[in-house]
């Protein structure tokens, strides 16, 4: 049986002894897995994850990675492992080039010289980057400042990869860069947790869906199943994407017999309806 990668033990997590943000969360993330974290704003889903690479720590309980109880690590010592992409990169950059900010996870951790160049370019053809490569990281807009977010983290090739609201914000163009950078990251078999709200994206690209309610756990299951359960989902006043809902509405009239999760599931479930069969397509 394979160990868990994070494993949080009855945590708790208290602001200034007042403001209880996550309440006695018990969750084991195992390696290789792609999880949604879901919940309306304010239930705890940022601070959650927060504890995964150190940038807090419990009230009370344990958040172990690797095993180890992250109590006594350092932010620094645990990014090296798990990699988090701010829902803000203002929160997040600090130098003066993209290059440079793409430079400085890998030299930190102490990679040859020719390795911290060769990451960097890979991630500025990746992300797209090239025209950008000299600029100012605050010159540039927020679509593509959050992209050097996403790359200046991916250069240090985290285990854990997690993305806070990876498309709020986003046009058309860096949000396909977004799901490129996940299935990259599957394919890679690194871990990845995604914060969001963009429930089309999650539909699409996650297996696990974690959901928060007022600082609580309160649902660990597939998305096609958290989808489905409307008295969950109206208690987190979350919606699904139309096309989930729009087949759920007909499964629930008996007319569908599954409920789908993208337009290009969605064709295939149609198909015997409209007498033929779906060559899928594009969500
Ligand atoms: N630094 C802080 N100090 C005090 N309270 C905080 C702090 N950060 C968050 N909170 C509070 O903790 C609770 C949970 O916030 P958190 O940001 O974790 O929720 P969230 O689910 O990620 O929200 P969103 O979807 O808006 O990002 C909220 O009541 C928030 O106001």
């Amino acid at each position: 049986m394979t160990n868990p990668v994070i494993e949080c033990q009855n945590v708790w997590h208290i602001y200034g002894g007042s403001v209880t943000a996550v309440q006695d969360v018990s969750l084991k993330i195992y390696p290789g897995e792609i999880i949604g974290i879901i919940g309306q704003n304010g239930s705890g889903k940022t601070t959650l994850v927060k504890h995964f690479n150190g940038l807090l720590k419990p009230t009370k309980g344990k958040v172990l990675v690797n095993g180890r109880d992250t109590g006594p690590m350092r932010v620094q010592e645990l990014s090296a492992s798990v990699g988090y992409v701010f829902q803000n990169p203002n929160h997040q950059l600090f130098a003066r080039t993209v290059e440079a900010e793409l430079e400085f996870g890998p030299r930190n951790l102490g990679l040859p010289e020719d390795e911290v160049i060769d990451r960097r370019e890979k991630a500025i053809e990746f992300f797209g980057l090239e025209p950008l490569r000299h600029s100012h990281p605050y010159r540039i807009g927020f679509p593509l400042r959050k992209l050097v977010g996403m790359a200046s983290v991916y250069t240090m090739r985290p285990a854990v990869f997690i993305l806070d609201e990876p498309t709020t914000g986003q046009d058309n163009v860096t949000t396909r860069i977004v799901y490129r950078l996940i299935h990259r990251l599957r394919d890679e078999g690194s871990t990845v947790l995604c914060v969001a709200h963009d429930m089309i994206l999650l539909a699409e690209v996650v297996e696990r869906m974690v959901v928060m309610r007022d600082s609580l756990l309160i649902a660990d299951a597939r998305p096609r199943e958290v989808f489905s359960d409307r008295a969950l989902m109206g208690s987190t006043h979350l919606l699904p994407p139309q096309i989930t809902e729009l087949t759920l509405r007909l499964k629930e009239q008996g007319k569908l017999p599954q409920v789908s999760l993208s337009v290009s599931e969605s064709l295939d479930v149609f198909a015997p309806l409209f007498g033929g069969k779906s060559e899928g397509g594009q969500a």
